[in-house]
């Protein structure tokens, strides 16, 4: 049998549309260790995220991971869980639903915007291929990770890949990078942290924390760590604050290799043991607030600080639904799809064929 997937063909002259698939890291179903441990079996053995060769890691993630780790991040997982459930998978949600308002508004019909997870469900596989039976010969992936990481974006791109490998007839793929030092995205975070002064007054320090990676990527290209520092640099030049009134710093360090510095629990000790009457602290590098912001940091990150002699902790919220990341979203898939701007349909004209399509549904 062949591996590649029949599909429908195009029906000439139909609804062309563009497809938006935005993707985020994904989540586990439930807070439980029975639900934690496929999530990080997949995620654990993405080769992006773990380069160790894999019969060594293999052994490692079957023999002293996963007998142990889903027990203790199901715990971590159930203090943050809501009523609809994971907050990334809720915060990725309404993003979506969001984004795909705002396309409508100011594009008129001819989208589909859809999300997909790149561990766990909806897989990237699934809903390309979705977006594909909707009639999106055009597709946009924008990861929801503003650095660019090989274990993050990069990883996203190996799914779509993927699944472009078992298509017949594959659309065509545009996807965004990274958005690390995008003005709209700089003044979106720029415009939480002012929020969140004119709410709580002004902290006498602020710390940018982003999440880690082994400090190997960096020595081998991965531009992750600089664009960490670009995204801390023009938000502390957008809030006016000098060299020392801020730090950036590297969270979530996993396994025993050094990963690069320095570590977010390392600074919120020092700043605690420093008497720091008010910190602010904030994760430009998540979109929306998960397990590693809620948990890891405004809860975990605080009591470290604390116990270190420091005053107020006060987290700022990931922009989850401001206005300004929808917006920074908008503008990076319309970046993209201005590159078919010679190939694709109007938006009069996809109108016109949408009223075509409409018609002849009507009359069949
Ligand atoms: C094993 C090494 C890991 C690398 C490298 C890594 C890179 C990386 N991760 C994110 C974003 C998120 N990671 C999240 C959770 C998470 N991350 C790792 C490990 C690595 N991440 C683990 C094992 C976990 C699971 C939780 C745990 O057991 O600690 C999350 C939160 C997911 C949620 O459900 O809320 C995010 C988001 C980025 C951006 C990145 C590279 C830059
Ligand atoms: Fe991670
Ligand atoms: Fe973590």
């Amino acid at each position: 049998m062949s591996k590649y997937v029949t599909e429908p063909p195009f029906e000439h002259g139909s609804e062309k549309k563009i497809g938006v698939l935005l993707v985020n890291l994904g989540t586990p179903e439930a807070p439980t260790a029975k639900a934690v441990r496929p999530y990080l079996r997949e995620f654990l053995s993405d080769t992006r995220v773990v380069e160790i060769p894999k019969p060594v890691w293999w052994l490692i993630l079957n023999a002293f991971i996963l007998p142990f780790r889903p027990k203790q991040s199901a715990l971590k997982y159930a203090s943050i869980w809501t009523n609809d459930g994971s907050p990334l998978m809720v915060h990725t949600t309404k993003q979506m639903k969001l984004l795909k308002g705002l396309i409508g508004e100011r594009q008129g019909p001819g989208y589909v915007v859809d999300f997909a997870m790149r561990y766990g469900k909806p897989s990237v596989a699934d809903k390309m291929q979705q977006l594909k039976r909707e009639g999106c010969e055009h597709i946009v992936v924008l990861p929801l990770y503003p650095q660019y990481a090989a274990s993050s974006a990069g990883s996203v791109m190996d799914a779509v890949g993927r699944t472009i490998q078992m298509m017949r007839n594959p659309p065509v793929v545009r996807s965004v990078k990274h958005f690390h030092d995008h003005p709209t995205y700089i003044e979106a975070l720029a415009k939480q942290v002012k929020k969140h002064w004119a709410l709580n007054g002004r902290g006498d320090h602020l710390l940018m924390s982003f999440h880690g990676v082994p400090k190997a990527t960096l020595t081998k290209g991965d531009p992750y760590f600089c664009e960490c520092h670009k995204t801390g640099r023009l938000l502390a030049e957008a809030l006016g604050l000098a060299k020392g009134a801020y730090t950036i710093a590297f969270q979530s360090r996993f396994g025993k290799a050094e990963w690069v510095k320095p570590y977010t629990f390392e600074v919120l000790h020092q700043l605690g043991k420093a008497k720091t009457p008010k910190l602010d602290i904030i994760c430009p590098g998540f979109v929306s607030d998960c397990l590693e912001t809620l948990e890891e940091i405004a809860m975990e990150g605080k009591a470290e600080f604390v116990a270190a002699g420091g005053g107020e902790y006060r987290y700022v919220p990931c922009l989850n639904e401001e206005e300004g990341l929808i917006e920074t979203l908008y503008q990076l898939v319309q970046q993209e799809v201005l590159g078919w701007e010679k190939v694709l349909p109007s938006p009069a004209e996809r109108m016109k064929s949408r009223e075509v399509a409409k018609e002849k549904g009507a009359k069949q």
